[in-house]
């Protein structure tokens, strides 16, 4: 007997990656590259602005006028996709959020400006009614108060109906008026650009939450997407988890003649995360009472987070998203391998992005590594888009001597 037979051949792997082009090889090509990163900017309605947001070292909110010679220097190093949050900071803000289409809406107007500037930059719009509701939330309620009259909306038999008129209850048994009036001073007064309403919690929700109708707010979201569609976005993005939404919004894109001209990115898989608060921080989106606990998904909730990325490939996606990244690489692989045919973005959010940011502040770790480690980890998963606020790091760490992992 050949004394080869008793060499464990398969024991030995170190000899396969000890220099660093060796290490790349382990890739097998799943590396970043300048195409997977999308940018997440903020255009507030003060079109002069350049405001830091202390939640998001290095991160800012934008004026329109502005835009141009913050971008032109990203788009030289090879910047080629942006997704686009309003911030209305003047903008009145109401209960089904009217200025989120408005002409003077600051994501309207940025993609107007970024289309004609950076013709070969893909404009992502961001959709959704936080921004832009007095009652902070990602839809439109079904009831409310307001100027002491109770307001509900009917129910339509189907979701993709036309948007059910509000219709004034007055004649329906009124709530303590006394009371209510009270409150809708109290929050008014609170949000100092809002128009005085009260939200009254669902009763079954345990959260203080209002009930938000799916069929108004599918409509509501889809009306918002169709009009950053018309004012130049390449692709919209609707993040307010809604049931039905991304039907409504293909169907208002193939309505209108649209839905060749643009794509429709899902936030499939968003969980109600504890990584958002520098965003709502930097969006003023916070809700005014309640969580987003009926419409995010739970955090271990991996058979629904599945179900909801299978529902919105049949609804019409174009491209599945999973939010946040580093606490959900096993939504992101499950997504990569439900929907093969379908492209997987994930998001690492302003709460990953401050924790790696602090990190590296406090001595932890280096910031670069980390950063190109927890990037790697998600395409590793599945994902080929990766939205992150370290995009112009990236942009310029991919032109430098690589850092050898
Ligand atoms: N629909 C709002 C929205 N769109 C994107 C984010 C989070 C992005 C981030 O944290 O970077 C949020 C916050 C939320 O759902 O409360
Ligand atoms: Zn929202
Ligand atoms: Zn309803």
């Amino acid at each position: 007997m050949s004394s080869q037979q008793y060499l464990d051949i398969s024991s030995v792997l170190a000899g396969g990656y000890h220099h660093p082009l060796l290490r790349n090889y382990q890739a097998r090509g799943r590396t970043l590259n300048k195409d997977m990163l999308m940018y997440p900017i903020f255009i507030t309605d003060d079109p002069d602005a350049e405001v830091e947001i202390p939640t998001l070292p290095g991160q800012k909110r934008w004026g329109v006028n502005r835009l141009e010679a913050f971008l032109k220097p990203l788009v030289a190093k090879g910047l080629k996709s942006v997704i686009l949050f309003g911030v209305p900071l003047d903008l009145e803000k109401d209960e089904c959020g009217t200025h989120a289409d408005s002409d003077v809406t600051p994501v309207v107007q940025g993609l107007k400006l970024l289309s004609k500037l950076f013709p070969k930059l893909l404009l992502a719009a961001d959709v959704c009614l936080c921004e832009y509701t007095n009652h902070g939330h990602c839809g439109v309620p079904s009831s409310y108060t307001k100027n002491g009259k109770h307001v509900s909306r009917t129910h339509g038999n189907g979701i993709y109906s036309d948007a059910n008129p509000l219709v004034d209850s007055s004649t329906l048994p009124q709530e303590n008026s006394a009371s209510t009036a009270e409150s809708a001073h109290t929050k008014a007064s609170s949000t100092s650009h809002s128009s005085a309403a009260t939200f009254t919690p669902a009763p079954n929700f345990l959260n203080g939450a209002p009930h938000l109708d799916p069929t108004a707010s599918a409509n509501r979201i889809a009306e918002v997407a169709l009009s950053y569609a018309k004012a130049g976005a390449h692709i919209v993005a609707p993040s307010d988890m809604m049931d039905g939404r991304i039907k409504a919004i293909k169907i208002k894109l193939i309505e209108e003649g649209y839905a060749n001209r643009c794509g429709l990115m899902s936030y499939s898989a968003k969980f109600a995360s504890g990584l958002y608060g520098p965003f709502r921080d930097a969006a003023g989106s916070a809700p005014m009472a309640g969580d987003r606990k009926c419409y995010q998904l739970p955090p271990f909730a991996k058979g629904l987070a599945r179900r909801a990325i299978n529902r919105d490939a049949m609804e019409g996606a174009d491209i599945l998203m999973v939010k946040p990244s580093l606490p959900y690489l096993d939504i992101i692989q499950d997504c990569a391998t439900l929907q093969p045919d379908l492209p997987t973005a994930c998001y690492q959010v302003s709460g990953e992005y401050a924790m790696i940011y602090a990190g590296a502040r406090a001595g932890v770790y280096d910031l670069r590594q980390m950063a190109e480690e927890t990037v790697g980890s998600m395409i590793r998963a599945g994902a080929s888009i990766i939205l992150t606020y370290f995009t112009p790091e990236f942009l310029d760490w991919l032109d430098s001597e690589p850092l050898a992992h």
